[in-house]
């Protein structure tokens, strides 16, 4: 799956322009709005976005809905909207469904986490042909994403892996919130809920959870009850895969076949639905000389014409598409009981929180499982010395490696200490299930009671699960208490990861004392995440000059908004026509954006800014001098590595699934093996 946005990486300066064109009226009056705003809950807040109001705004949705106003508390109609079912294109297993209609712009009500995989195939080159390697998203669907790692992928549960791809009948997009404000998608986010979850250095939980937490996606266009639902993975996706999933068209191919087609019944006369078989064998020959996707999107009959004109050769081509609420109710599951939050337990970042009563006994979700391998998550880096053999060290090549730690996404995946084999949940807001003492749990995993669940996988060797290059394995996530609206789900980790949690809250405490720089290398203080909300903040933006005096805590950086010259928009599709956040590196000084100078005028603080913007298809880069641009426009970001999850010493364990649930044959791993696996 790709962004559509830059990779900014990639900068190679080769031109510069100097012009001091701001386009006010293109984002000053969409951000002053949207900074200004006070608690509405229709609008993109903070405020709206937390759980209590997605739960209320919800329910409004649904009485809408049925047209009958309804008392927001009242949960007693609350029924599910989302569901999980087989997908109507062939051989893609499940899908997502939607059994209430959204608006063109509506927002997917459950946002979700975003986990960066940090610079994956360089920590475990072999990983490319796994079923990880299907799955991830570019850094950009992350806010500063580009600017977090150097090679950065992002696993998005939800629609941003459950939903399948028809690039014909896109309904639900990625939301570039981040255009707007860069902290939208979560990041920093829980700093800002409350002392209870804020993150200083004497926290244990620093790191050990994602601070992208509210990753969102919008209705693309008028979407009706019973359809299901499809995101964009781009094009390249999809001609990248084409040995194996076949010639798959694109929407433009669609959209031409749409039009040859129509074209062909015109050329009838009287426009008769019946079209000369000649002739549409004619068009599907001409149509493969041109581009084999574009034949592909075509019907091979030409007695499906007729409904294929109607339709559109998009909807032809995966007509169950769109199902009835009965149907959906009684082949799906239901997928949204759940919504994110802070979490209730301290150090513990987020939280699920359910959307409507559960009942002991009753499904809460059910998830399709990725299989991975523990040695996926393993990080390592190049260290000096020979002392190979000492804990942590390999050979390779002429290399010493040490392995220092695991990616963050361990912490989302489950499974046993001792197998290295894991599982990771992504049916939508799955991932931020917390652990429970085992009074505190109101929840149990169990193998998953729906047809799909593949239960003979378990007799399985470990061997033949990791050559298996699709996804099988489902669990139920049950109530084992009565849940009532909005309480935390909490399900039993285990005691392995209990014990863990607590050797982790004494090193680290251990660590502090020693003042071991070490351990604490790459965390940021609160400092960086408090900067950006001060609502008096203009001081914190500092001019070049001030910067020589004073510079910036190390780990910081500016970006800035940014609306290109007109004369770079012929294209729409041009990186460079869209509002942006400028993430490339100045080669002058070290922030992306620089403020040259801060004039005051209207009485409001205006910063006149130099920045430099690649433009991703010709890798160019131009240096802008910008005027003027408000203060909201610039932001503070973290540099890359310095956000916690890159730090040393940070929390990494898996989350124990039951052990009367985890297969025996599976446990390959002593204690101290996971060091080990590492092979060439
Ligand atoms: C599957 S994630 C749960 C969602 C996570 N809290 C978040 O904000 O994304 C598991 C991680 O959450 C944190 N966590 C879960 N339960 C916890 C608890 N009871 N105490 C402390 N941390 C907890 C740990 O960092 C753990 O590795």
């Amino acid at each position: 799956k790709v962004d559509n946005t830059p990779d900014d990486k990639t900068t190679t300066a080769k031109s510069s322009s100097l012009f001091t064109r701001y386009d006010r009226n293109a984002y000053d009056n969409a951000a002053r709005n949207h900074f200004n705003s006070t608690a509405d809950d229709e609008k993109l807040t903070y405020g709206n976005l937390d759980k209590d109001a997605i739960i209320k705004r919800r329910q409004r949705k649904r009485n809408n809905d049925n047209s009958s106003q309804q008392d927001d508390n009242d949960d007693s109609n609350n029924k599910c909207t989302t569901y999980l079912a087989p997908s109507s294109i062939p051989n893609s297993g499940l899908g997502m469904y939607t059994t209430i209609p959204y608006a063109k712009g509506d927002t997917f009500l459950l946002p979700e986490i975003g986990i960066m995989l940090q610079d994956k195939d360089a920590h475990y080159p072999q990983g490319s042909n796994k079923l990880l390697a299907q799955y991830p998203w570019g850094p950009g669907i992350l806010t500063g994403g580009h600017r977090e790692v150097t090679t950065g992928a992002v696993m998005v549960p939800g629609l941003g892996m459950l939903a399948n791809s028809h690039l014909g009948l896109v309904n639900f997009r990625h939301s570039d919130t981040w255009r707007m404000q860069i902290d939208e998608d979560g990041t920093d986010s829980l700093s800002l809920e409350g002392l209870q979850s804020s993150t200083t250095l004497k926290d244990v939980g620093r790191g050990s959870s994602s601070y992208h937490s509210r990753v969102l996606f919008h209705a693309d266009k008028n979407i009706q009850r019973g359809e299901e639902l499809f995101v964009n993975y781009g094009d390249e996706w999809f001609t990248a895969r084409e040995s194996w999933i076949g010639v798959i068209p694109s929407a433009k191919n669609y959209e031409e076949a749409d039009r040859l087609i129509a074209e062909l019944f015109s050329e009838n006369d009287g426009g008769h639905d019946v079209v000369d078989p000649q002739a549409y064998e004619v068009l599907l020959q001409d149509a493969a000389e041109k581009d084999k996707r574009l034949r592909a999107a075509f019907p091979d009959n030409v007695e499906d014409l007729p409904v294929a004109k109607d339709i559109g050769t998009a909807r032809f081509s995966a007509r169950s598409s769109i199902q009835s609420v009965e149907w959906i109710e009684e082949n799906g599951v239901c997928i949204d009981n759940l919504v994110s939050g802070t979490s209730t337990i301290a150090q513990a970042g987020r939280g699920a929180f359910a959307t409507r009563t559960i009942n002991k006994g009753a499904v809460i979700t059910t998830t399709p499982l990725i299989t991975l391998e523990r040695e996926q998550l393993q990080l390592w880096e190049e260290v000096d010395g020979t002392d190979v053999g000492v804990q942590n060290k390999i050979k390779k090549e002429d290399k010493v490696l040490e392995m220092v730690g695991h990616q963050l996404l361990l912490n989302y995946c489950y499974g046993h200490v001792n197998s290295s084999l894991i599982l990771f949940p992504y049916s939508p807001t799955v991932n931020f299930i917390n652990h429970g003492s085992k009074e505190k749990a109101n929840a149990e995993i169990v193998w998953s009671s729906y047809p799909y669940h593949k239960g003979e996988w378990l007799n399985l060797s470990l061997e033949e699960m990791k050559e298996l290059q699709k996804t099988g394995l489902m669990f139920d996530i049950v109530a084992t208490k009565d849940i009532s609206l909005g309480g935390e789900v909490l399900l039993y980790y285990g005691k392995d990861w209990e014990d863990s949690w607590n050797e982790h809250i004494e090193d680290w405490t251990t660590a502090e004392n020693e003042q071991d720089g070490m351990m604490h290398k790459n965390v940021t203080d609160t400092l960086g995440v408090h900067l950006n909300q001060r609502s008096n903040s203009d001081s914190i933006i500092l001019t070049v000059e001030e910067q020589k005096i004073q510079p910036y805590p190390p780990y910081l950086e500016t970006v800035c908004r940014f609306k290109p010259p007109a004369e770079k928009c012929q294209d729409e599709n041009n990186d460079y026509c869209t509002i942006r956040w400028s993430l490339s590196m100045n080669e002058m000084h070290d922030n992306p954006c620089d403020v040259i100078s801060r004039p005051s005028i209207d009485g409001n603080d205006w910063y006149f800014v130099r920045m430099n913007i690649t433009n991703s298809t010709s890798n160019e880069t131009t240096r802008y001098h910008v005027e003027f641009l408000p203060r909201y426009a610039i932001r503070l970001i973290n540099r890359e590595y310095t956000k916690d999850q890159y730090s040393r010493g940070v929390f990494r364990e898996v989350i124990g699934l039951p052990e009367s649930l985890f297969p025996d044959h599976w446990i390959d791993l002593k204690e101290e093996d996971d060091n080990y696996i590492y092979q060439d």
